[in-house]
């Protein structure tokens, strides 16, 4: 089994229907995916699995080694980092940034220590830093807007130092500026010897950071495609995954896509 993460024929059926289709996907250490699918492809549902919040109908999983259903899911979270909007509910508007991140250290969303230990207060400073919130961590997670609510998230997801960081659409919803921005910390860590593995679902290239590695592209439940971005990001690839002809391009690091004009 691959060290980070292997999944043999899983499937997740609800309601009769196959959410995810008999999907064998593995991430080795040091790799870093992009998922890319259309809207209700089980993208989402796919993160859901690696971070251990869903067993699958059918299949094998290994997360970290360790496999799904024989392992104690609470300490095997706690080696996964997870940054995505289900998140948002769960932490509370009133609390600051820095207890937001810091909570975090303890498996926990809501503050109910009075002092934490300093060496944990340092390292949520130092990746609130990273992510561009230095100036923001005595303010009410409420009140951020959705670029920097994204950025603490990350920072969050980080707080454990753990082995697998999972990022559901951490560019959704951001401004060009704040996608830039998010994009140029991303590439930071992506490139990062010591950051963790790393997968990412988005909708668009355009938010593939330099130091991504690997895609995996799924369509109605199923792999169309998996392998290294240099072989395995094209225009062909693309078009089936989306459904619609594409055209592709590579600027140095980044990419850009686009539908083909009608008629
Ligand atoms: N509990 C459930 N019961 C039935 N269907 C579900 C359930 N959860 C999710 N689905 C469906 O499973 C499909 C895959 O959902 P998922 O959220 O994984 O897709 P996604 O690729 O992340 O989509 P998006 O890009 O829109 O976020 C969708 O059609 C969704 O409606």
């Amino acid at each position: 089994m691959s060290d980070v993460l292997e999944l043999v024929d899983v499937s997740v059926v609800r309601e009769g229907r196959a959410l995810v289709d008999q999907v064998s996907w593995s991430i080795s250490e040091g790799e870093r995916w992009v998922i890319l699918g259309p809207n209700g492809a089980g993208k989402t549902t796919l993160l859901q699995i690696a971070s251990s919040y869903l067993f699958p109908t059918s299949g094998k999983v290994s997360v970290l080694g360790e496999k799904l259903g024989e392992v104690d899911v609470f300490e095997l979270r706690s080696r996964i980092g997870l940054a995505g909007a289900s998140m948002f509910d769960k932490l509370p508007a009133e609390q600051t940034v820095l207890q937001t991140v810091l909570t975090a250290a303890y498996g926990m969303t809501v503050s109910w220590q009075e002092t934490y230990d300093q060496s944990d207060e340092g390292r949520a400073l130092a990746l609130l830093d990273r992510m561009g919130m230095a100036g923001l961590t005595a303010r009410k997670f409420g009140t951020l807007s959705e670029g920097e609510r994204k950025r603490t998230l990350i920072a969050r997801a980080l707080m454990t130092d753990p082995e697998l960081l999972l990022l559901d659409e951490p560019a959704a919803g951001l401004d060009l500026g704040g996608r830039e921005d998010l994009v140029r910390r991303l590439g930071a860590l992506a490139q990062d010897e010591f950051a963790p593995s790393m997968a990412m679902v988005t909708h668009h290239v355009e938010e593939i950071a330099p130091g991504f590695t690997h895609v995996l592209m799924i369509r109605q439940g199923k792999v169309l495609t998996a392998g290294p971005i240099d072989t395995e990001l094209t225009a062909r690839n693309l078009s089936k995954c989306f459904g619609l002809p594409l055209t592709l391009e590579r600027h140095g690091d980044r990419w850009s896509a686009q539908g083909l004009p009608l008629g």
